[in-house]
């Protein structure tokens, strides 16, 4: 018997000192709304840094810098998992291309938006790496 390996999502936790970069999904309908890291599949034969900086490319027209990994496998829903790394802006301010809004979140504000459930975790590891600095 074969097992499928989930498709692996990456996701970049943009930093601008200690704001955080949200962006809330546009589709599909049942995650529109929700705020997520930027980021998306990891393509075939692509590296993870190659895939988050396409991504950001295309989502946001930024260039960024890729830092370290944040926690280890975070599960989507079934069949996928992501890879969560910080990041910061080396080109560019970022622009809501494929989201519905792009927001700066503030310390006080990490938790203030609707985080999609696999986020909501990330988030909180994010925010306690901070408040360590
Ligand atoms: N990019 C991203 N996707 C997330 C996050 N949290 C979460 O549950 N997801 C889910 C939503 C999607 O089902 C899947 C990633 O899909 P995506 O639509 O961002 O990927 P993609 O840009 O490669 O998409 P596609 O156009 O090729 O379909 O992971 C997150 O923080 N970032």
């Amino acid at each position: 018997m074969t097992v499928d390996e989930p498709t692996l999502v990456v996701a970049a936790v943009i930093l601008d000192g200690r704001r955080v970069l949200a962006a809330q999904r546009a589709e599909p309908p049942e995650l529109a709304g929700g705020w997520e890291f930027p980021g998306g599949k990891v393509d075939e034969g692509e590296s993870e840094h190659a895939a988050l900086i396409r991504e950001c490319r295309e989502e946001l027209g930024v260039e960024i810098a890729v830092g370290a990994r944040v926690g280890g496998e975070w599960e989507l829903s079934a069949g996928y998992v992501m890879h969560a790394y910080l990041a910061s802006l080396s080109v560019g301010e970022p622009v809501a291309k494929e989201h519905l809004a792009l927001r700066w979140l503030e310390p006080e504000e990490y938790f203030a938006v609707n985080w999609l459930g696999a986020d909501l975790p990330v988030m909180a590891a994010v925010a306690d790496l901070l408040a360590q600095d």
